[in-house]
């Protein structure tokens, strides 16, 4: 049997759940407590420092979100300088690979778009913007969703060698008009300003909130790299809002699509927006 040995605790590996560049995420069985854990492990040998530091980022984050609800849970963890092992809780399915099996039912959309921005917020409440987020950051744990990443470290992709990979690691279907232009400051050309910044989530949300209503991105039909990068900037570029019989969803994914960054909600603004919180 593979095992896995983390400060002295020993883990039965029971599969693949993911491959990255360097990292791999399994599904472990914890022999003593007979309890399932997911073990993240990175590879440090052929990672420069750079990235060992964005690994060490997002650990010190994930640990100080601990105590968040609907950030995922950080048991144990090992750096040594060749690997670094996470042991995390383990969820059944994330949103992505979910996504893909079935469309959502009408009413649990407000459901889970609830505990998105609750999650999102959290991170947001620690001063991190991800800026990379898309549906396979959020985990299905016991029916709720959780982040599982603040993008600072290097993404991972669902471990699906025999399958062609549809992976969303590197989609660009999500990203917001600034962060594309590069005008939200993250490369330090302009206002560090967090108030704005946050706001490059919200439009991701957008994304996967669209994705959800309608079944695609707002712009996954446009193939073409450019093109497709060109109408998320575009703001002649109209996207499609087809009614679904609830005027109040379609509103909500409106304003978060909205290419003027001031114009755009903040995820306060979204959870006192009557979708959300004239709903039970
Ligand atoms: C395709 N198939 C995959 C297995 C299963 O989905 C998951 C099960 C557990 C999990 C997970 N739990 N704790 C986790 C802690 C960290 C990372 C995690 O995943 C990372 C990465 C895995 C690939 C998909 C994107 C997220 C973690 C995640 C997906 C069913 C669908």
């Amino acid at each position: 049997k593979d095992q896995i040995h983390i400060k002295g605790v020993t883990y039965t590996i029971i599969k693949v759940i993911g491959k990255g560049g360097s990292s791999k995420v399994y599904q472990v069985l914890h022999e003593d407590s007979k309890k399932i854990f997911a073990v993240k492990y990175v590879d440090l040998e052929c990672s420069d420092h750079q990235i060992v530091q964005s690994y060490k980022n997002e650990i010190t984050v994930l640990r100080r979100l601990q105590n968040k609800e609907p950030i995922i849970k950080l048991y144990d963890f090992e750096i040594t300088p060749s690997h670094i092992y996470l042991v995390m809780e383990c969820g059944s399915i994330d949103l992505a690979s979910f996504l893909r099996k079935k469309r959502v039912v009408k009413d649990d959309i407000l459901f889970y778009w609830r505990q998105m921005l609750t999650a999102v917020q959290c991170i947001h409440d620690e001063g991190i913007i991800h800026r990379d987020l898309k549906p396979a950051n959020f985990l299905f744990v016991e029916g709720s969703l959780k982040l599982i990443d603040f993008g600072i470290a290097n993404a991972i992709q669902s471990d699906k060698t025999s399958v062609t990979r549809e992976s969303q690691v590197g989609t660009l279907n999500y990203m917001s008009p600034e962060t594309i232009q590069g005008s939200d400051g993250s490369q330090g050309n302009g206002s560090s300003n967090m108030k704005i910044n946050c706001k490059s989530d919200v439009w991701s949300l957008g994304c996967i909130l669209y994705y959800i209503i309608y079944g695609k991105t707002p712009f996954q039909s446009i193939t073409n790299t450019m093109m497709k990068l060109q109408a998320i900037c575009n703001k002649d570029y109209q996207i499609h809002f087809p009614d679904v019989g609830d005027p109040l969803l379609t509103d909500v994914v409106k304003s978060c699509l909205v290419r003027d960054v001031r114009k755009r909600p903040s995820i306060k603004d979204l959870l006192s927006h009557p979708y959300v919180s004239s709903r039970n």
